[in-house]
């Protein structure tokens, strides 16, 4: 497909004698927003792994921008911001010192660090000790460093895990915000809610396996109001 951020072609994993992901294949095109939804070991993280290139597929292949994640790792690497689940920063720097820190790595100025800062809403908190932030604040922070060099590719696992209201919201405009500025977002969620607001397109996972793909759009016109939560659901009634 011509505009083709993310290609994920027959991708499967294993390990320790178990099967963490039956194969899977999906395409995400630029300037599109894609969650993956699903309850406790779904798989959605081991997913996320192997599309930012810390896990190697057990098969098939991964590219972003066209660019294998492998055999041209620096380039790969450079097209994705990665948002972890449960990171923990280093507690002893607060977050000035800890966005600049992540800003060299990304060969990033400083007036970016402090712009995203901004963004997720810390520049009030830069001279707090990392340790003393909430959780919200730490995912926050987190999601600060993804954006710092202005990937093609966002890779967000469950970035909503501890924000409040305020910053869900917040979360959601960020998303439509960069969307529109032709990033191209993947995200992990167990809650649908999220996926709703947020995505125009979800896969549905159990037990490491796609039971649903499709455009959120059509999911509520399938479902009305009860939306991603019912779909989820006749979904999972389906494969059992
Ligand atoms: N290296 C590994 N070896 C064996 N099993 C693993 C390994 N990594 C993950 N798993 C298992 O794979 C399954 C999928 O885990 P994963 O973290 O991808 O799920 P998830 O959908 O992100 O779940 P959660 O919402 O709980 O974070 C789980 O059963 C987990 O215990």
């Amino acid at each position: 497909m011509g505009n083709a951020c993310l290609e994920v072609n027959h991708v499967s994993k294993k390990a320790g004698g178990k099967t963490l992901v039956e194969p899977l294949s999906f395409t995400l095109d630029t300037g599109r927003v894609l969650a993956l939804c699903g309850g406790n070991g779904a798989g959605k993280s081991t997913i996320l792994k192997m599309v930012v290139g810390i896990s190697r597929p057990t098969t098939g292949t991964i590219l972003v921008q066209g660019l294998d994640a492998h055999s041209q790792r620096a380039a790969y690497a450079k097209q994705i911001g990665y948002m972890p689940d449960d990171f923990q920063f280093s507690g002893g720097l607060n977050a000035w010192d800890t966005i600049r820190f992540y800003a060299g790595l990304r060969g990033v100025g400083e007036q970016r660090a402090a712009d995203v800062l901004e963004l997720v809403g810390l520049t009030e908190a830069k001279g707090k000790t990392v340790f003393r932030f909430s959780k919200g604040m730490r995912q926050r922070l987190l999601l600060a460093q993804a954006l710092l060099a202005q990937p093609a590719l966002l890779v967000l696992d469950e970035p909503t895990n501890g924000l409040d209201p305020y910053w869900m919201e917040s979360l959601s405009d960020l998303l439509t915000r960069l969307k529109a500025a032709g990033h191209s977002v993947l995200f992990s969620t167990h809650q649908l809610d999220v996926a709703e607001a947020v995505a125009d397109e979800a896969i549905f996972l159990n037990q490491g396996r796609v039971i649903q793909h499709g455009s959120v759009e059509s999911f509520k016109q399938q479902y009305g109001a009860a939306g991603l939560n019912a779909a989820f659901r006749a979904s999972l009634k389906r494969t059992e």
